[in-house]
Protein backbone atom coordinates (compact mmCIF):
# COMPACT_ATOMS: atom_id res chain seq x y z
CA UNK A 1 0.00 0.00 0.00
CA UNK A 2 2.80 2.22 0.62
CA UNK A 3 3.62 1.76 -3.05
CA UNK A 4 0.23 2.92 -4.22
CA UNK A 5 0.07 5.71 -1.96
CA UNK A 6 3.91 6.77 -3.28
CA UNK A 7 2.80 6.23 -7.09
CA UNK A 8 -1.00 6.96 -6.67
CA UNK A 9 -1.40 9.41 -3.62
CA UNK A 10 -3.55 6.55 -2.09
CA UNK A 11 -3.64 6.66 1.47
CA UNK A 12 -5.56 3.42 2.99
CA UNK A 13 -6.27 5.08 6.56
CA UNK A 14 -8.46 7.47 4.01
CA UNK A 15 -9.32 5.99 1.05
CA UNK A 16 -10.67 2.41 0.20
CA UNK A 17 -9.85 0.56 -3.00
CA UNK A 18 -12.78 -0.27 -4.31
CA UNK A 19 -14.53 2.85 -3.68
CA UNK A 20 -11.90 4.30 -5.73
CA UNK A 21 -11.74 1.47 -8.63
CA UNK A 22 -15.59 2.15 -8.82
CA UNK A 23 -15.68 6.14 -8.69
CA UNK A 24 -12.83 5.31 -12.10
CA UNK A 25 -15.67 3.29 -13.70
CA UNK A 26 -18.22 6.15 -12.89
CA UNK A 27 -16.08 8.80 -14.39
CA UNK A 28 -14.81 6.90 -17.40
CA UNK A 29 -18.72 5.81 -17.92
CA UNK A 30 -19.29 9.41 -17.92
CA UNK A 31 -17.21 10.34 -20.29
CA UNK A 32 -16.84 6.91 -22.39
CA UNK A 33 -19.34 8.74 -25.51
CA UNK A 34 -16.22 10.56 -26.05
CA UNK A 35 -14.71 7.55 -27.68
CA UNK A 36 -17.57 7.72 -30.31
CA UNK A 37 -18.31 11.48 -30.71
CA UNK A 38 -14.87 12.46 -30.99
CA UNK A 39 -14.19 10.16 -33.93
CA UNK A 40 -17.26 10.86 -35.59
CA UNK A 41 -16.60 15.16 -35.56
CA UNK A 42 -13.16 14.91 -36.82
CA UNK A 43 -13.53 12.61 -39.59
CA UNK A 44 -15.98 15.47 -40.91
CA UNK A 45 -12.46 16.19 -42.00
CA UNK A 46 -11.66 13.42 -44.39
CA UNK A 47 -9.65 11.99 -41.51
CA UNK A 48 -10.04 7.97 -40.99
CA UNK A 49 -12.78 7.05 -38.46
CA UNK A 50 -11.60 4.25 -37.59
CA UNK A 51 -7.71 5.60 -36.78
CA UNK A 52 -9.70 7.94 -35.25
CA UNK A 53 -11.41 5.85 -32.29
CA UNK A 54 -7.93 4.57 -31.92
CA UNK A 55 -6.50 7.87 -31.14
CA UNK A 56 -8.85 9.01 -29.25
CA UNK A 57 -8.76 6.02 -26.79
CA UNK A 58 -5.18 6.02 -26.49
CA UNK A 59 -4.48 10.15 -26.07
CA UNK A 60 -7.69 9.46 -23.57
CA UNK A 61 -5.21 6.90 -21.56
CA UNK A 62 -1.99 8.28 -22.06
CA UNK A 63 -3.05 11.39 -20.35
CA UNK A 64 -4.92 10.51 -17.86
CA UNK A 65 -2.38 7.48 -16.78
CA UNK A 66 -0.21 11.46 -16.82
CA UNK A 67 -2.41 12.82 -14.25
CA UNK A 68 -2.57 9.98 -12.17
CA UNK A 69 1.18 9.68 -11.89
CA UNK A 70 1.91 13.02 -12.14
CA UNK A 71 -0.94 14.85 -9.73
CA UNK A 72 -2.31 12.35 -7.90
CA UNK A 73 -5.56 13.54 -8.54
CA UNK A 74 -8.97 11.75 -9.15
CA UNK A 75 -9.16 13.26 -12.57
CA UNK A 76 -9.62 12.01 -16.45
CA UNK A 77 -8.66 13.50 -19.42
CA UNK A 78 -9.64 13.33 -22.82
CA UNK A 79 -9.87 15.41 -26.29
CA UNK A 80 -12.23 18.46 -25.55
CA UNK A 81 -15.73 18.43 -26.89
CA UNK A 82 -15.24 22.47 -27.49
CA UNK A 83 -12.03 22.34 -29.24
CA UNK A 84 -12.49 18.95 -31.24
CA UNK A 85 -15.81 20.99 -32.97
CA UNK A 86 -13.49 24.21 -33.08
CA UNK A 87 -10.93 21.87 -35.41
CA UNK A 88 -13.17 20.29 -37.58
CA UNK A 89 -15.32 23.39 -37.72
CA UNK A 90 -13.40 26.33 -37.47
CA UNK A 91 -10.51 25.26 -38.61
CA UNK A 92 -11.05 23.03 -41.34
CA UNK A 93 -14.34 24.04 -42.33
CA UNK A 94 -14.17 27.64 -42.07
CA UNK A 95 -10.63 29.00 -42.68
CA UNK A 96 -9.34 26.45 -44.63
CA UNK A 97 -6.60 24.63 -43.19
CA UNK A 98 -6.26 21.30 -44.02
CA UNK A 99 -6.69 18.39 -40.99
CA UNK A 100 -2.59 17.59 -41.37
CA UNK A 101 -2.40 21.67 -40.54
CA UNK A 102 -4.88 21.55 -38.12
CA UNK A 103 -2.46 18.96 -35.76
CA UNK A 104 0.36 21.09 -36.37
CA UNK A 105 -1.46 23.71 -35.10
CA UNK A 106 -2.42 21.13 -32.19
CA UNK A 107 1.15 20.38 -31.45
CA UNK A 108 2.39 23.56 -31.10
CA UNK A 109 -0.42 24.90 -29.00
CA UNK A 110 0.63 21.84 -27.06
CA UNK A 111 4.37 22.81 -27.07
CA UNK A 112 3.37 26.74 -25.71
CA UNK A 113 1.00 24.81 -22.81
CA UNK A 114 4.04 23.08 -21.49
CA UNK A 115 6.57 25.97 -21.56
CA UNK A 116 3.48 28.63 -19.70
CA UNK A 117 3.20 25.49 -17.37
CA UNK A 118 7.26 25.36 -17.10
CA UNK A 119 7.48 29.19 -16.48
CA UNK A 120 5.23 28.93 -13.81
CA UNK A 121 2.64 31.70 -15.76
CA UNK A 122 -0.39 29.25 -14.51
CA UNK A 123 0.32 29.78 -10.93
CA UNK A 124 0.62 34.01 -11.51
CA UNK A 125 -2.90 33.35 -13.14
CA UNK A 126 -4.28 31.19 -10.63
CA UNK A 127 -3.56 32.93 -7.57
CA UNK A 128 -4.89 36.32 -8.63
CA UNK A 129 -8.38 34.94 -9.46
CA UNK A 130 -11.02 36.39 -6.82
CA UNK A 131 -11.81 34.20 -4.00
CA UNK A 132 -15.63 34.18 -4.97
CA UNK A 133 -14.87 33.71 -8.77
CA UNK A 134 -13.57 30.32 -7.70
CA UNK A 135 -16.64 29.41 -6.23
CA UNK A 136 -18.73 30.51 -9.18
CA UNK A 137 -16.89 28.65 -11.35
CA UNK A 138 -17.10 25.43 -9.32
CA UNK A 139 -21.28 26.17 -9.16
CA UNK A 140 -21.30 26.93 -13.13
CA UNK A 141 -19.59 23.79 -14.42
CA UNK A 142 -22.34 21.76 -11.78
CA UNK A 143 -24.83 23.77 -13.95
CA UNK A 144 -22.68 23.27 -17.20
CA UNK A 145 -22.24 19.56 -16.56
CA UNK A 146 -25.85 19.57 -15.23
CA UNK A 147 -26.86 21.02 -18.76
CA UNK A 148 -25.28 18.78 -20.99
CA UNK A 149 -26.78 15.74 -18.91
CA UNK A 150 -30.06 17.08 -19.76
CA UNK A 151 -29.05 17.91 -23.45
CA UNK A 152 -28.08 14.70 -24.11
CA UNK A 153 -30.79 12.84 -23.33
CA UNK A 154 -33.28 15.34 -25.67
CA UNK A 155 -35.00 16.81 -22.17
CA UNK A 156 -34.20 19.84 -23.30
CA UNK A 157 -33.85 21.04 -27.29
CA UNK A 158 -33.34 24.03 -29.21
CA UNK A 159 -36.33 26.01 -29.95
CA UNK A 160 -36.88 28.32 -32.22
CA UNK A 161 -38.77 31.22 -30.43
CA UNK A 162 -37.22 30.43 -27.33
CA UNK A 163 -33.65 29.31 -28.12
CA UNK A 164 -33.97 26.12 -25.55
CA UNK A 165 -37.45 24.61 -24.33
CA UNK A 166 -38.34 21.14 -22.79
CA UNK A 167 -38.14 17.95 -25.63
CA UNK A 168 -40.42 15.57 -26.74
CA UNK A 169 -41.30 12.83 -24.91
CA UNK A 170 -39.25 10.13 -26.99
CA UNK A 171 -37.44 6.77 -25.52
CA UNK A 172 -34.40 8.71 -25.57
CA UNK A 173 -35.70 11.43 -23.01
CA UNK A 174 -37.80 8.50 -21.17
CA UNK A 175 -34.38 6.64 -20.09
CA UNK A 176 -32.82 9.93 -19.16
CA UNK A 177 -35.85 10.93 -17.27
CA UNK A 178 -34.93 7.12 -15.71
CA UNK A 179 -31.12 8.11 -15.31
CA UNK A 180 -32.00 11.08 -13.71
CA UNK A 181 -34.78 9.93 -10.79
CA UNK A 182 -32.68 6.51 -10.30
CA UNK A 183 -29.31 8.33 -9.69
CA UNK A 184 -30.91 11.21 -7.10
CA UNK A 185 -33.40 8.38 -5.28
CA UNK A 186 -30.03 5.89 -5.11
CA UNK A 187 -27.83 9.13 -3.90
CA UNK A 188 -30.53 10.32 -1.60
CA UNK A 189 -30.30 6.60 0.37
CA UNK A 190 -26.66 6.88 0.31
CA UNK A 191 -25.80 3.90 -1.83
CA UNK A 192 -22.33 3.07 -2.64
CA UNK A 193 -21.67 3.50 -6.44
CA UNK A 194 -25.07 4.99 -6.96
CA UNK A 195 -24.00 6.96 -10.27
CA UNK A 196 -22.09 3.71 -11.71
CA UNK A 197 -25.67 1.69 -10.91
CA UNK A 198 -27.53 4.07 -12.61
CA UNK A 199 -25.55 4.15 -15.72
CA UNK A 200 -26.01 0.21 -15.62
CA UNK A 201 -29.51 -0.16 -15.12
CA UNK A 202 -30.91 2.68 -17.62
CA UNK A 203 -28.32 0.99 -20.54
CA UNK A 204 -30.31 -2.08 -19.98
CA UNK A 205 -33.63 -0.58 -19.65
CA UNK A 206 -32.53 0.99 -22.80
CA UNK A 207 -32.38 -2.57 -24.78
CA UNK A 208 -36.06 -2.93 -25.10
CA UNK A 209 -36.77 0.52 -25.70
CA UNK A 210 -34.58 0.38 -28.71
CA UNK A 211 -32.15 3.17 -27.23
CA UNK A 212 -29.75 0.94 -26.44
CA UNK A 213 -28.32 -0.46 -30.21
CA UNK A 214 -26.49 -3.32 -30.99
CA UNK A 215 -25.02 -3.11 -34.90
CA UNK A 216 -25.99 -6.60 -36.77
CA UNK A 217 -23.15 -9.42 -35.55
CA UNK A 218 -22.50 -7.66 -32.53
CA UNK A 219 -19.62 -8.99 -30.61
CA UNK A 220 -18.40 -7.98 -27.35
CA UNK A 221 -14.46 -7.61 -28.49
CA UNK A 222 -12.98 -6.11 -31.71
CA UNK A 223 -9.10 -5.60 -32.34
CA UNK A 224 -7.89 -2.24 -32.53
CA UNK A 225 -7.72 -0.06 -34.99
CA UNK A 226 -4.76 1.02 -37.34
CA UNK A 227 -3.66 4.06 -36.42
CA UNK A 228 -1.02 4.74 -39.37
CA UNK A 229 -3.48 7.05 -41.37
CA UNK A 230 -3.04 9.81 -39.08
CA UNK A 231 -0.66 9.10 -36.82
CA UNK A 232 2.32 11.89 -36.76
CA UNK A 233 0.71 13.31 -39.77
CA UNK A 234 2.04 16.72 -39.25
CA UNK A 235 2.05 19.52 -42.22
CA UNK A 236 3.37 23.09 -41.22
CA UNK A 237 4.11 24.43 -44.51
CA UNK A 238 3.02 28.05 -44.54
CA UNK A 239 1.56 28.15 -40.72
CA UNK A 240 3.77 31.01 -40.26
CA UNK A 241 1.31 33.82 -40.61
CA UNK A 242 -0.50 36.21 -38.26
CA UNK A 243 -3.54 34.16 -38.62
CA UNK A 244 -1.91 31.04 -37.59
CA UNK A 245 -0.47 32.92 -34.78
CA UNK A 246 -4.06 34.44 -33.64
CA UNK A 247 -5.14 30.52 -33.70
CA UNK A 248 -2.51 29.27 -31.10
CA UNK A 249 -3.49 32.15 -28.89
CA UNK A 250 -7.37 31.51 -28.76
CA UNK A 251 -6.58 28.29 -28.56
CA UNK A 252 -4.20 28.46 -25.63
CA UNK A 253 -6.28 30.83 -23.84
CA UNK A 254 -9.37 28.65 -23.83
CA UNK A 255 -7.27 25.85 -23.02
CA UNK A 256 -6.13 26.72 -19.95
CA UNK A 257 -9.01 28.58 -18.41
CA UNK A 258 -11.23 25.31 -19.34
CA UNK A 259 -8.07 23.55 -17.59
CA UNK A 260 -8.00 26.40 -14.62
CA UNK A 261 -11.76 26.37 -14.37
CA UNK A 262 -12.40 22.51 -14.72
CA UNK A 263 -8.89 21.95 -11.91
CA UNK A 264 -10.63 24.63 -9.56
CA UNK A 265 -14.51 23.42 -9.44
CA UNK A 266 -13.33 19.33 -9.09
CA UNK A 267 -10.58 20.77 -5.98
CA UNK A 268 -13.37 22.14 -4.51
CA UNK A 269 -15.47 19.04 -4.92
CA UNK A 270 -13.09 16.40 -3.94
CA UNK A 271 -12.38 18.90 -1.11
CA UNK A 272 -8.51 19.01 -1.50
CA UNK A 273 -8.56 23.41 -1.88
CA UNK A 274 -6.82 24.47 0.89
CA UNK A 275 -7.44 27.40 2.87
CA UNK A 276 -5.83 29.79 0.67
CA UNK A 277 -7.89 28.87 -2.46
CA UNK A 278 -4.87 26.99 -4.00
CA UNK A 279 -4.67 23.06 -5.44
CA UNK A 280 -2.27 20.71 -4.11
CA UNK A 281 0.36 19.28 -7.81
CA UNK A 282 -1.96 21.69 -9.70
CA UNK A 283 1.42 22.34 -11.39
CA UNK A 284 1.50 18.54 -12.42
CA UNK A 285 -1.86 18.85 -13.28
CA UNK A 286 -1.71 21.27 -16.06
CA UNK A 287 1.47 19.66 -17.24
CA UNK A 288 -0.24 16.58 -17.81
CA UNK A 289 -2.73 18.22 -19.83
CA UNK A 290 0.21 20.21 -21.66
CA UNK A 291 1.87 16.90 -22.75
CA UNK A 292 -1.12 15.16 -23.08
CA UNK A 293 -2.21 17.45 -26.05
CA UNK A 294 1.38 17.29 -27.52
CA UNK A 295 1.28 13.34 -27.34
CA UNK A 296 -2.68 13.63 -28.34
CA UNK A 297 -1.59 15.80 -31.68
CA UNK A 298 0.91 13.50 -32.27
CA UNK A 299 -1.22 9.85 -31.97
CA UNK A 300 -3.99 12.48 -34.58
CA UNK A 301 -6.37 13.65 -32.30
CA UNK A 302 -7.11 17.67 -31.47
CA UNK A 303 -6.38 19.11 -27.81
CA UNK A 304 -6.88 17.35 -24.46
CA UNK A 305 -8.31 18.93 -21.77
CA UNK A 306 -9.05 17.39 -17.77
CA UNK A 307 -12.70 16.58 -17.64
CA UNK A 308 -15.73 18.29 -15.70
CA UNK A 309 -17.08 14.69 -15.80
CA UNK A 310 -14.35 13.64 -13.36
CA UNK A 311 -16.87 15.32 -11.13
CA UNK A 312 -19.30 12.07 -11.13
CA UNK A 313 -16.14 9.68 -9.98
CA UNK A 314 -15.45 12.83 -7.31
CA UNK A 315 -18.46 12.18 -6.02
CA UNK A 316 -18.38 8.52 -5.78
CA UNK A 317 -15.52 9.28 -3.51
CA UNK A 318 -13.08 9.52 -5.31
CA UNK A 319 -10.14 11.03 -4.13
CA UNK A 320 -6.53 9.60 -5.58
CA UNK A 321 -4.83 8.40 -8.76
CA UNK A 322 -6.27 5.20 -8.07
CA UNK A 323 -9.32 6.85 -9.74
CA UNK A 324 -7.51 8.28 -12.48
CA UNK A 325 -5.58 5.26 -13.22
CA UNK A 326 -8.97 3.21 -13.26
CA UNK A 327 -9.93 5.91 -15.74
CA UNK A 328 -6.81 5.47 -17.98
CA UNK A 329 -6.81 1.32 -17.77
CA UNK A 330 -10.70 1.05 -19.17
CA UNK A 331 -9.63 3.51 -21.61
CA UNK A 332 -6.72 0.92 -22.92
CA UNK A 333 -9.72 -1.78 -22.40
CA UNK A 334 -12.06 0.26 -24.57
CA UNK A 335 -9.33 -0.39 -27.55
CA UNK A 336 -10.50 -4.17 -27.20
CA UNK A 337 -14.09 -3.59 -26.17
CA UNK A 338 -14.92 -0.72 -27.78
CA UNK A 339 -18.28 -2.45 -28.79
CA UNK A 340 -19.65 -2.78 -25.20
CA UNK A 341 -18.93 0.83 -24.92
CA UNK A 342 -20.06 2.27 -27.82
CA UNK A 343 -23.98 0.96 -26.71
CA UNK A 344 -24.35 2.55 -23.43
CA UNK A 345 -26.57 5.38 -24.85
CA UNK A 346 -25.59 9.28 -23.87
CA UNK A 347 -28.61 9.65 -21.74
CA UNK A 348 -27.83 6.52 -19.39
CA UNK A 349 -25.27 8.58 -18.47
CA UNK A 350 -27.65 12.10 -17.97
CA UNK A 351 -28.23 10.88 -14.49
CA UNK A 352 -24.74 10.61 -13.75
CA UNK A 353 -24.47 14.46 -14.83
CA UNK A 354 -27.06 16.00 -13.56
CA UNK A 355 -26.64 14.76 -10.07
CA UNK A 356 -22.90 16.39 -10.46
CA UNK A 357 -24.92 19.22 -11.24
CA UNK A 358 -26.94 19.16 -7.61
CA UNK A 359 -23.71 18.09 -5.87
CA UNK A 360 -21.19 21.38 -7.55
CA UNK A 361 -24.38 23.99 -6.54
CA UNK A 362 -22.92 23.52 -2.96
CA UNK A 363 -20.42 26.35 -3.25
CA UNK A 364 -23.07 28.90 -4.37
CA UNK A 365 -23.32 29.11 -0.38
CA UNK A 366 -19.48 30.32 0.18
CA UNK A 367 -20.40 33.24 -2.59
CA UNK A 368 -20.67 36.91 -0.69
CA UNK A 369 -23.63 37.55 -2.03
CA UNK A 370 -24.00 41.23 -0.16
CA UNK A 371 -21.44 42.89 -1.48
CA UNK A 372 -23.38 43.55 -5.50
CA UNK A 373 -19.47 44.12 -6.78
CA UNK A 374 -18.40 40.49 -5.64
CA UNK A 375 -22.15 39.01 -6.67
CA UNK A 376 -22.40 40.33 -10.22
CA UNK A 377 -19.09 38.88 -11.74
CA UNK A 378 -20.12 35.57 -9.77
CA UNK A 379 -23.25 35.55 -11.86
CA UNK A 380 -21.86 36.60 -14.85
CA UNK A 381 -19.22 33.55 -14.00
CA UNK A 382 -22.50 30.62 -13.69
CA UNK A 383 -24.66 32.51 -16.26
CA UNK A 384 -22.03 32.59 -19.21
CA UNK A 385 -21.35 29.17 -18.62
CA UNK A 386 -24.53 27.77 -18.87
CA UNK A 387 -25.45 29.72 -21.93
CA UNK A 388 -22.03 29.86 -23.86
CA UNK A 389 -21.52 25.91 -23.59
CA UNK A 390 -18.10 27.04 -22.69
CA UNK A 391 -16.24 26.94 -19.12
CA UNK A 392 -13.72 29.24 -20.83
CA UNK A 393 -15.89 31.68 -21.75
CA UNK A 394 -17.83 31.73 -18.37
CA UNK A 395 -14.04 32.38 -16.82
CA UNK A 396 -13.25 35.07 -19.04
CA UNK A 397 -16.69 36.86 -18.90
CA UNK A 398 -16.75 36.73 -15.42
CA UNK A 399 -13.21 37.77 -14.53
CA UNK A 400 -14.03 40.88 -17.43
CA UNK A 401 -17.04 41.92 -15.11
CA UNK A 402 -14.97 41.48 -11.87
CA UNK A 403 -12.72 44.29 -13.44
CA UNK A 404 -15.14 46.38 -14.70
CA UNK A 405 -17.07 46.99 -12.05
CA UNK A 406 -14.07 47.43 -9.59
CA UNK A 407 -12.54 49.77 -11.30
CA UNK A 408 -16.25 51.30 -11.43
CA UNK A 409 -16.90 51.24 -7.49
CA UNK A 410 -13.13 52.42 -7.25
CA UNK A 411 -12.02 48.89 -5.16
CA UNK A 412 -8.57 49.16 -5.95
CA UNK A 413 -7.15 47.19 -3.63
CA UNK A 414 -9.32 44.21 -5.16
CA UNK A 415 -7.70 43.98 -8.52
CA UNK A 416 -4.04 43.31 -9.46
CA UNK A 417 -1.96 43.50 -12.22
CA UNK A 418 -2.18 40.10 -13.55
CA UNK A 419 -5.94 40.68 -13.83
CA UNK A 420 -5.86 43.73 -15.95
CA UNK A 421 -3.62 42.08 -18.13
CA UNK A 422 -5.89 39.13 -18.58
CA UNK A 423 -8.76 41.44 -19.14
CA UNK A 424 -7.00 42.75 -21.84
CA UNK A 425 -6.47 39.54 -23.38
CA UNK A 426 -9.60 38.36 -23.25
CA UNK A 427 -11.01 41.68 -25.16
CA UNK A 428 -8.54 40.87 -27.97
CA UNK A 429 -10.12 37.31 -27.39
CA UNK A 430 -13.80 38.00 -27.66
CA UNK A 431 -12.40 41.05 -30.75
CA UNK A 432 -10.73 38.01 -32.67
CA UNK A 433 -13.66 35.57 -32.37
N1 LIG B 1 -13.48 20.71 -18.92
C1 LIG B 1 -14.00 20.15 -20.01
N2 LIG B 1 -14.74 19.05 -19.87
C2 LIG B 1 -15.27 18.52 -20.98
N3 LIG B 1 -16.03 17.44 -21.14
C3 LIG B 1 -16.29 17.32 -22.46
N4 LIG B 1 -15.68 18.29 -23.15
C4 LIG B 1 -15.04 19.05 -22.25
C5 LIG B 1 -14.24 20.22 -22.38
O1 LIG B 1 -14.01 20.76 -23.44
N5 LIG B 1 -13.74 20.71 -21.22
Amino acid sequence: MTFLFKVLGFDPKQMKLRTEIIAGATTFLTMSYILAVNPAILASTGMDKGALFTATALASAIATFLLAFMAKLPFAQAPSMGLNAFFAYTLCQAMGYTWQHSLAIMLIEGFAFILITFLNVREMILSSIPYNLRFAISAGIGMFIAFIGLKNAGIIVAKEATFVGLGAFTPTCIIGVIAILLSGVLMANNIKGSLFWSIIITTIIGIPMGVTKFSDGWLPLAMPQDISPIFCKFNFAGLLSLKTLLVVFSLLLVNIFDTLGTLMGLADKTGIMLQDGSIPRVKEAMMSDAIGTTVGAALGSSTISTYVESASGVAEGGKSGVTSFTVGLLFVLALFLSPIFMIIPSAATSGALVMVGVLMLDSVKKINLQDISESFPAFITMITMVLCYSIADGVCLGILAYVIIKICTKKWKDINLTLCILSILFILYFINN
